[in-house]
């Protein structure tokens, strides 16, 4: 049997999620977006490398990353001047400025949580051999590389269309958009349709772009703070904003439900800097007056819900209300 019909050891076409691109259109709307990004680029589930072809022309350092080791060899033999990792894009370091993929649909969110958690400072190094193997090199997966720190900039995404909308926060805003909102800009650039993939997936795609600001809305050292105020208001009770808000106490505001970490804060919440003039940590509900015109101040109706915020509206109802 010839190595394009095997089945990969980690799964048939349908559980790697292999729908190839063939749409011209967006593969070149894609390659224009990655044209006005910098630095060495990883692609994220390369396959047959329709996005990879197009990628190596541009004269800048390509890590290509596929889990299915038959077209990671092949794409390895095509391309000798890409490093092909045969990898699960899951554990990989994204240590490269730009960040591409056409990704498995069913992998969309732990991608992009992972690109959102791991959006650490800039590196300007790509990554090298020593710290990854490489197909060509033969070596094998190996454990999870996320503990060398990240340094992706900008990521150009070709996931599901409905997600593509909601993250770029088309019809509203979600939780994960408004915790990510001081540290990442998403847009929207266009839809892809079903029949631009071969097989069909039963929904169109999108393609999604999400920059790291480079002046972030808030410092590091308070998304820890920030991410548990925004949690705390989407899941709070309440008709609207005046009212969720003013439920929310300062417990859960200080984090005590919160998980992740800044990218370079400490883990350590003690050692973060308390504001002026804060409240206790653990104090009761606050003031309606004081959740009445800090929302004013933002711009915000008393009947708004979280998914009307913009990101600057949340960024000031924090440093408002913390
Ligand atoms: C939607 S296809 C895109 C392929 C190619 N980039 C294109 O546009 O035609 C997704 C690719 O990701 C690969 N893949 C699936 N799960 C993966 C994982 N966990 N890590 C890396 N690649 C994966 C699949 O084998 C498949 O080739």
């Amino acid at each position: 049997m010839s190595s394009r019909s095997s089945r990969s050891l980690h799964g048939g076409r349908h559980e790697l999620g292999q729908n190839f691109l063939h749409h011209r259109p967006t593969i070149d709307l894609i390659l224009e977006l990655v044209r006005r990004t910098d630095g060495p680029l990883l692609e994220l589930g390369a396959g047959d490398g329709a996005l990879t072809v197009p990628l190596s022309r541009l004269g800048r350092p390509l890590t290509a990353v596929e889990l299915d080791e038959h077209r990671a060899a092949r794409l390895a033999r095509r391309l000798p001047e890409v490093r092909v990792l045969q990898r699960d894009a899951l554990r990989v370091r994204l240590d490269a400025e730009t960040i591409v993929g056409n990704v498995p649909f069913h992998l969309t969110t732990p991608i992009l949580r992972r690109l959102l958690e791991h959006g650490g400072p800039p590196r300007s190094a790509h990554a090298t051999g020593r710290d990854q193997g490489s197909q060509r090199s033969g070596d094998r997966p190996r454990g999870d590389d996320r503990r060398h720190g990240d340094g992706w900039r900008d990521a150009l995404l070709l996931v599901q269309w409905e997600v593509a909308r909601k993250r770029a926060g088309v019809g509203g805003g979600t939780l994960m958009g408004a915790l990510a909102a001081p540290w990442f800009e998403f847009a929207l650039h266009g839809r892809v349709p079903a029949s631009g993939f071969r097989p069909m997936p039963s929904v169109d795609g999108g393609v999604l772009s999400i920059h790291r600001r480079e002046s972030p809305l808030l410092p590091a050292s308070e998304r820890r703070g920030y991410e548990a105020f925004v949690r705390a208001a989407f899941t709070g009770r309440g008709r609207g904003l005046a009212q969720i808000l003013g439920r929310v106490s300062d417990r859960q505001h200080a984090g005590t439900g919160g998980t992740s970490r800044p990218p370079g804060a400490p883990h350590d919440r003690t050692r973060e800097p308390a504001r002026p003039g804060a409240r206790p940590r653990g104090a009761g509900p606050r003031e309606p007056a004081l959740v009445r015109t800090a929302l004013r101040a933002a711009g915000i109706g008393p009947q708004a819900l979280p998914r009307d915020l913009a990101p600057a509206q949340w960024v000031m109802l924090w440093q408002r209300l913390s």
